[in-house]
């Protein structure tokens, strides 16, 4: 771990949540007698999705909620998908459902996140969720960006009249950050494939968020003195994980930097441990 008077350190702030969301879970168990439960459904091999299916489950086990695992072979189809949604949907003592991705090219990702019931759907990533957000209604927030703001929070940074540049559209991480930064208060720029000159964007930030999957996408030039740098990236080189931002020199600029591993990532698993007992006692609490 990178030691630095100026990292947000999402590993130790995750742990602090998971262990809010534990106690929580004791008391309800006391008091209550019931007990969160998070299916993941996990489609093909892919090592990385594995590794970060395990990661939930392990978890999951620690904070006391129940949980299952449906690890099913790459040539699965839409409708087996479907119909065990379906399924799960209708268990009482299912709490929460979520469906790795990536999933494979022949199932219509779309269609499956739609098919869990809305208020099951600890990733956010529903239709009607994506919607309640857009609208700043209270709802089930995507994990990452979810994380993201609680690391903000975490060291009293204020969104509000920040310039936030978010480089990366995905629907998973760049749209929804864009979104709730803006909920924040915050002036958003949004950076993807086709933006021309991102290094000007990225040059006005005063929080600069990168979601992307390029290594060295963000160097020291394109940042400006004291901005806040979160990198969600991950790359797997040869012998280590790295993130989007060139971390050595960017760290030199930045008021606040997020490293990678140790940043992001764990905010992720933390944030769908909360979203998990938050569907619970929305739904049986
Ligand atoms: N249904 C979903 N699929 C995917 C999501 C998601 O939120 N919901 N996000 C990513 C993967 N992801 C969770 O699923 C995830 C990514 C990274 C980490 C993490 O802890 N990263 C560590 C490094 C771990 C390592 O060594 O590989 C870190 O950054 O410190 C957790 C979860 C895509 N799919």
């Amino acid at each position: 771990m990178i030691a630095s008077k100026n990292l947000l350190d999402g590993k130790s702030l995750a742990k602090k949540i998971r262990g809010e969301v534990k106690e929580e879970i004791l008391d309800i168990k006391k008091s209550k007698g019931i007990t969160p439960g998070l299916t993941v459904i996990i489609v093909g091999e892919d090592p990385a999705s594995q590794a970060y299916v395990s990661k939930k489950e392990k978890a999951a086990k620690k904070l006391g909620i129940n949980s299952k695992i449906f690890r099913l072979p790459e040539t699965t189809s839409e409708d087996h998908l479907l119909k065990l949604i379906h399924r799960l949907n209708n268990e009482q003592t299912v709490d929460g459902i979520l469906v790795q991705l990536p999933l494979p090219d022949h199932i219509d990702k779309e269609k499956v996140i739609d098919a869990i019931s809305p208020e099951k759907d600890v990733d956010g990533f529903h239709t009607i969720n994506a919607g309640k957000m857009f609208l700043n209604k209270d709802t089930l927030l995507p994990c990452t960006p979810y994380g993201v703001l609680k690391l903000l929070e975490s060291e009293d940074v204020s969104l509000e009249g920040k310039h936030v540049v978010v480089v990366g559209a995905s629907d998973i991480v760049g749209k929804p950050m864009a979104m709730l930064a803006l909920n924040q208060m915050a002036t958003i720029t949004i950076c993807h494939i086709a933006t021309k000159d991102l290094a000007y964007h990225t040059r006005q930030a005063d929080i600069i968020i990168v979601a992307v999957g390029k290594v060295n996408l963000i160097t020291e030039e394109m940042v400006k003195d004291g901005a806040v740098v979160v990198d969600v990236g991950i790359n797997r080189l040869e012998d280590r994980l790295v993130g989007d931002v060139d971390f050595e020199n960017v760290s030199k600029k930045a008021s606040l930097i997020t490293p990678v591993p140790g940043g992001v990532g764990p905010m992720t698993i933390a944030m769908l441990m909360y979203n998990t007992l938050l569907a619970m006692k929305e739904r049986r609490g």
